[in-house]
């Protein structure tokens, strides 16, 4: 399974060293109201409008790991990604937000908070290249698989794009992407220490725990 611990690699120590950091990261307000279908719909449609911005960041973070790719693998494990970005997400947003109820208003202070996001993982590719990459975007990506998986889990009525945009976090092709991540991280050289690995992983976990509590603001 995508995310189980099990394999023993450097990614499996990963996860479970940064386990805490994870769950906590699981549990903010906003993914917690949307697992549970109790999110209002003004906060959703704020939601829409940063998420959308960060899944276009996203999509710049993987053209830069094709880029910087160490094998003819890595390319075509990352274009993949891409193109499920630039297609099913993208046409998701021009979707739900015709479809959402409510205006996406965001607060100045709002707008900063949620940008940290995407300054955080454009400067660690900038400035750390491959390895951050793939460890920022395997937080990012293991943190939406971890909650929406759990929340396909559970028996309960959300508006219809909440539970689409839940189940297109829990099925293929997102499960595969992540699958990849991890064997990109497995096969990141040795001189790249765990450690450091950590410290890339956690600190994409704090900011996507201050993007998530943006829309409250
Ligand atoms: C903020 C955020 N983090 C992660 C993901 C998973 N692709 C996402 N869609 N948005």
């Amino acid at each position: 399974m995508a995310d189980s611990l099990s394999g023993g690699g450097r990614s499996a120590r990963l996860l479970a060293a940064a386990g805490d950091d994870l769950a906590a990261a699981a549990r903010v307000r906003l993914l917690t109201e949307l697992t549970a279908g109790s999110v209002d719909p003004e906060v959703y449609a704020r939601y829409l409008r940063v998420e959308e911005e960060f899944v276009h960041t996203a999509a710049r973070v993987l053209g830069a790991a094709v880029w910087d790719a160490p094998r003819w693998e890595s390319t075509v494990g990352h274009a993949r990604s891409l193109f499920s970005l630039v297609t099913e997400q993208r046409e998701y947003f021009a979707h739900a937000r015709a479809q959402w109820p409510a205006a996406a208003d965001l607060s100045p202070a709002a707008r900063r908070a949620a940008g940290g996001l995407s300054e955080h993982v454009l400067r660690a590719a900038a400035d750390h290249g491959y390895p951050a990459i793939v460890t920022s975007m395997l937080a990012a990506e293991q943190l939406y698989l971890t909650w929406c998986t759990a929340a396909t889990g559970r028996d309960v009525r959300r508006e219809p794009a909440v539970q689409e945009w839940i189940e297109l976090h829990a099925r293929a092709p997102f499960t595969d992407q992540v699958a990849f991540l991890r064997a990109e991280v497995d096969a990141l050289p040795g001189e790249v220490s765990d450690a450091r690995l950590l410290d890339w992983f956690t600190a994409m976990l704090a900011e996507e725990c201050r993007f998530h509590d943006a829309v409250f603001r």
